[in-house]
C-alpha cells in the first residue's frame, strides 16, 4: 500500500490543457454528469467544463436520473447534451440510483477516457477534469483515476466525507487493506478507460463508485489506480437520515464483492414518533448491472 500511495499518488497536479491535449493523441474524452433533481447546481458544474469541450474534452454530457424539478432544461442552457436514462437502452426499464445512470451513460457516449463529476458540486473547480486526466494520459497502465480533496461540511472548513470516514475506509481496511491507501474512496470525482468501465459490473446505487474500485483492483492490480489531489470539494451535504441508504448500499456492495454472504437488504432506521423512538426499516437495492459491454455490442 506503501509503495503505491508513494507511486500513483499525485499531490500536485501540474498538467497544463495543452500538454494534456498533446498527450490525448487520437484518443477521445467524454465528461458525464449523473443528475437528480439538481437544477441548483448542475448549471456551474456544466459551465465548468464547458470551456475544455472542442479541446481536451470531446463530449459533455448530463444523464439525468429521474429528476423532478429543472434539471434538464437548466442543463441544456448551460451548454451540455442532456440524456434521460430512459433515453438509452430503452428496452430496459431503469432501476433507481446513481450507478444506474452511470452504466446507461456508457451506451450515451463514445469517449476512449470517461470522466465522471456529480452534479451538485458547489463552487465547482474548472481544474478537476484536466488534473483526473493527467494520469491517464501520462503513465501507462492506470485505468481508474480517484480524485481526493480537503471536504467541507456545512459551514465548516473539514468534516465532511461521513460514509467515506466512519463506514467505507473503515471496512476496506479491514477487507481489501491494499486499498487502505484510497483517500476518497466513494468519491464521486473519477475517470477511466472505456476498456475498464465497460468491462465490469455498475452497482445500480451508491455502491457503484467502491464496487468500480474494487473491480479495477482485481482486474488490473494496484497499478491500475491512482488517486490525484483535487484541492477543495464542497458539496449538498445530506442529512444522516439520508445518508444511512447510501451507507447501507456501500456496505452491501463491499461485501458483496469480498464474498462475504449478507441476508438482508434492508436498513431500519429510527424516528421519533409522539416521544417515542420507533423503527423505520427501508429496502435498499444492493443489486449490479452487468457490463455493458456483455450487453450491447457498439461498434465504435
Ligand atoms: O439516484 C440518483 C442519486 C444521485 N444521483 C446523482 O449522483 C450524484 C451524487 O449523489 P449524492 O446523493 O449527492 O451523493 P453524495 O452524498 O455526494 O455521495 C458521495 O458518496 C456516494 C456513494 O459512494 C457517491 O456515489 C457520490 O458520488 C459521492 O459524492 C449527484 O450528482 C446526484 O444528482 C443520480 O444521478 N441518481
Ligand atoms: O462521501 C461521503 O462520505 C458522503 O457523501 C457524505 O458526505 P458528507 O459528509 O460530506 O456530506
Amino acid at each position: 500500500m506503501r509503495d503505491w500511495f508513494a507511486a500513483r499518488t499525485w499531490q500536485s497536479p501540474e498538467w497544463t490543457v495543452e500538454e494534456l491535449v498533446r498527450a490525448k493523441g487520437g484518443r477521445a474524452v467524454s465528461v458525464v454528469l449523473p443528475a437528480l433533481d439538481e437544477e441548483r447546481t448542475v448549471g456551474a458544474v456544466v459551465a465548468a467544463v464547458l470551456p475544455l469541450v472542442g479541446g481536451l474534452v470531446d463530449e459533455l454530457v448530463v444523464v439525468d436520473s429521474g429528476s423532478r424539478d429543472d434539471t434538464v432544461r437548466v442543463a441544456r442552457e448551460a451548454g451540455a447534451r442532456v440524456v434521460r436514462r430512459t433515453d438509452v437502452l430503452a428496452d430496459l426499464p431503469p432501476w433507481p440510483g446513481k450507478g444506474e445512470v452511470l452504466w446507461r451513460s456508457l451506451a450515451a457516449t463514445s469517449g476512449d477516457l470517461v470522466v465522471f463529476l456529480d452534479s451538485d458540486l458547489v463552487d465547482p473547480d474548472p481544474g478537476f477534469v484536466p488534473a483526473l486526466l493527467g494520469p491517464l494520459l501520462s503513465t501507462s497502465g492506470v485505468h481508474l483515476v480517484k480524485g481526493f480533496y480537503r471536504r467541507p461540511l456545512h459551514e465548516a472548513a473539514a468534516g465532511g466525507g461521513r460514509v467515506t470516514e466512519l463506514a467505507a475506509r473503515p471496512l476496506l481496511n479491514a477487507l481489501r487493506p491494499e486499498l487502505a491507501g484510497v483517500v476518497q474512496p466513494l468519491g464521486g470525482e473519477y475517470a477511466g478507460t472505456r476498456e475498464f468501465f465497460e468491462s465490469v459490473p455498475f452497482a445500480a446505487g451508491y455502491g457503484v463508485e467502491v464496487g468500480l474500485l474494487l473491480d479495477a483492483c482485481d482486474r488490473y492490480g494496484l497499478a491500475g489506480i491512482a488517486q490525484v489531489n483535487l484541492g477543495v470539494r464542497r458539496h449538498r451535504n445530506r442529512s444522516l437520515h439520508d445518508l444511512g441508504p447510501m451507507a447501507r448500499q456501500v456496505v452491501g456492495t463491499v461485501l458483496r464483492r469480498c464474498g462475504v454472504p449478507t441476508t438482508s437488504d434492508t436498513l431500519t432506521r429510527f424516528v421519533p414518533v409522539a416521544g417515542e423512538w420507533v423503527p423505520d426499516p427501508v429496502d435498499v437495492l444492493v443489486a449490479d448491472r452487468p457490463p455493458l459491454r456483455s450487453v450491447c455490442q457498439r461498434s465504435r
